[in-house]
């Protein structure tokens, strides 16, 4: 059993078929990347997993069980977690502050020291307010909240958008840390190379069709795949 496995789920916004079909798995302790062009479908397939937007077919089964029909607050209790592109950080409050404020919201939270061990910059910021803080270090305190809810499945939507490379390079080492303590992740991504840097399995959809499943090789053999859908080489 996939911790969680999406089978042919189609979405709508009104009466806008955005997501046809779609079926996904992710396994415990894996890294998964949904890749796709600009308006492909990446942040709806997030949404609905969250129960953000209603999904009126197909199943999602999370370790098991039926959850397309909960409201995004039940998901995030069972331990999915969504990091939206606009990262929300509270901008007037403190690092700390904003971590205690997400761990209130979870049944069983992490502790602080564990969240200050994986992200020690969020350490050494932790009396700093959101607003103080860099695009990269809002990011890490945008993870790091999901973390503390304790996540079992941390989704993130295009978490290096707008970042600068080097930033971008320390928060691949955060994403390859979390991944290597077990975290379960999905990731969408514009970065394509980071993402299959970081990448287990991938998926590529298109249009609101997964048009491609296998592995970050598997994905770069086949270079008429990546030109037709993504536009790049990788
Ligand atoms: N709130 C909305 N209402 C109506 N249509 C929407 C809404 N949000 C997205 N769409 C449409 O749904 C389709 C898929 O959008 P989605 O945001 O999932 O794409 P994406 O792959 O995440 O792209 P991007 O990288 O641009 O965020 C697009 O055609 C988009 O215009």
């Amino acid at each position: 059993m996939s911790l969680l496995e999406v089978d042919k789920i189609n979405s709508y916004y009104g009466d806008s078929h955005i997501l046809f079909d779609v079926s996904m798995r992710v396994e415990e302790n894996e890294v998964v990347a949904l890749l796709g062009r600009n308006g492909a479908g990446k942040s709806t397939t997030l949404k609905s997993l969250m129960g953000m937007v209603q999904t009126k077919s197909g199943t999602i089964r999370h370790n098991g069980t039926e959850v397309q029909h909960l409201p995004p607050y039940q998901l995030a209790r069972r331990g999915i977690q969504l990091v939206p592109e606009e990262r929300r950080v509270f901008g007037s409050i403190t690092v700390q502050e904003n971590l205690q404020l997400a761990a209130m919201s979870a049944e069983r939270a992490r502790s602080l020291d564990e969240i200050y061990e994986t992200f020690p910059r969020l350490a050494e910021r932790r009396r700093n307010r959101g607003k103080q803080l860099s695009g990269g270090e809002q990011q890490m305190l945008a993870i790091a909240r999901a973390m503390i809810r304790n996540a079992n499945i941390i989704m993130l939507d295009e978490p290096f958008e707008g970042l600068a490379p080097l930033i971008v390079r320390d928060l691949i080492e955060v994403c390859r840390r979390l991944a290597e303590a077990g975290n379960t992740i999905v990731i969408v991504e514009q970065n394509v190379r980071a993402a299959l840097s970081l990448a287990d399995r991938c998926y590529l959809i298109n249009n609101g069709h997964m048009v491609f499943e296998g592995t970050p090789t598997q994905l770069q053999e086949d270079n008429s795949v990546i030109e037709k859908y993504l536009g790049v080489k990788v």
